[in-house]
């Protein structure tokens, strides 16, 4: 293995939940009204899919080295991040030593940087850089978390993203986070009524388990604030992504500005060390979540969790499947990780990245041992029955 070169990488496209896992059909939790920045909008307020949210789909990578093994990743990205991965991001990978990610991933963000830099273009190179340390751990066949520090701790806990914090409390989660259903356009009514609903699930889990609320980028200071001196008094744990990614400014206010006690999260679309320590520097909040597949990989989290180490900030990551799990359970500083409720009434455990992954360990009481990811790689095998297409093939 010491010296094994790759001698592909291929690009495949894949719709229907999976990496893109707001991809759903009608009726599900994760897309029944919704508050979003596109909210003001009449036609865009009942669903986000109808503005887009589904739009790109899921980006597959596929890594080959010269003894045959290949190494693969999943990410939301589709069609356009095809097409970078295929026509640009190729070259810096083909011919390289598949132990050689760190040069990999400086050449692939530096050669990008002119029109990258967050967004699409780091969410391919997450998925270059997350099938890169799939394929080393077959090659030396170890699991990723093992190349990375080892386990820190004997399992993970998980709090539970969906519309029934109820029955994540019974399914062993240790929390639960709603997304949040009224925007600024409804006024003091919507939020009378988001804080209806929350006092409303805070009786049915009683005092103690977490409730937090995901604003999804739909807010403004002055509400996200209100919102969260309203909500104090049914215990919200935290307000998540309360205002636009690009308004750190308003973070740095928000931070100053919630009831004491009350966590500010933030930092699913941002993106690399840079993005992270604007957070970190401009203390924006009190937790960042960075998306493994949309942050820059696994191999740009693990700088972006050792700057929030120094800075004594939290990193939970946003829901992503193994590829954060394998980070999560060797990193002190992120205690718990999120699972998704990818069912669409959220009534059941089905693997986040459903139906792409076979074998995605799923919490069982709220919880996956450490031990369920001694597999090589991040243990997981793509479903190749599913409707793979390779839309730039060269
Ligand atoms: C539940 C939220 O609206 C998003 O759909 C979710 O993907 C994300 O914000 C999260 O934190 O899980
Ligand atoms: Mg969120």
């Amino acid at each position: 293995m010491a010296s094994a070169r790759i001698v592909d990488i291929r690009a495949f496209v894949l719709r229907g939940g999976g990496a893109d896992y707001h991809d759903q059909s009608d009726g599900h939790w994760i897309d029944d009204n919704i508050a979003t920045p596109m909210s003001r909008y009449p036609a865009y307020r009942k669903s986000r899919r109808s503005f887009g949210i589904n739009a790109l789909g899921t980006l597959v990578v596929e890594v080959e080295a010269d003894d045959g093994t290949i190494g693969f990743a999943v990410t939301t990205g589709g069609e356009p991040a095809a097409y970078i991965v295929e026509k640009h991001l190729s070259r810096f990978v083909i011919g390289q030593k598949a132990s050689d990610i760190e040069l990999i991933w400086d050449q692939m963000y530096f050669a990008t940087q002119y029109y990258g830099r967050k967004g699409l273009v780091v969410n391919a190179i997450s998925g270059v850089d997350l099938a890169l340390w799939d394929l080393l751990g077959r090659l030396r066949q170890e699991p990723v978390h093992a190349m990375i520090g080892g386990p820190v701790r004997d399992e993970i806990q998980f709090y539970a993203t969906g519309a029934r914090p109820d029955l994540a409390k019974e399914m062993g989660f240790i929390g639960g986070k709603m997304p949040l259903r009224y925007a600024p356009v409804e006024g003091n009514e919507g939020m009378n009524q988001a804080i209806a609903d929350l006092a409303e699930m805070r009786e049915r889990v009683g005092p103690d388990f977490w409730l937090m609320l995901d604003c999804w980028m739909a807010l403004d200071l002055d509400y996200a604030t209100r919102l969260a001196h309203a909500a104090a008094a049914h215990g919200l744990k935290w307000i998540e992504e309360a205002i636009s990614p690009d308004d750190y400014w308003g973070y740095q206010s928000l931070k100053k500005a919630v009831p004491p006690g009350m966590l500010v999260t933030t930092g699913e679309h941002e993106a690399t060390r840079w993005g992270f320590r604007m957070l970190l520097e401009m203390e924006c909040c009190d937790i960042i979540q960075p998306d493994v597949g949309w942050c820059g990989g696994l191999t740009e989290l693990l700088k972006i969790s050792a700057l929030a180490d120094a800075h004594g900030k939290l990193v939970i990551p946003h829901g992503s499947s193994v590829y954060s799990y394998h980070f999560v359970v060797t990193r002190h500083n992120s205690p718990f990780a999120e699972f998704l409720m990818m069912a669409p009434k959220a009534d059941e455990v089905v693997p986040m990245f459903s139906p792409q992954l076979q074998g995605e360990p799923v919490p069982q009481n709220g919880r996956i041992a450490a031990s369920a990811l001694d597999k090589p790689g991040f243990g997981v095998e793509l479903d190749r029955s599913l409707d793979l297409a390779r839309p730039y093939k060269p």
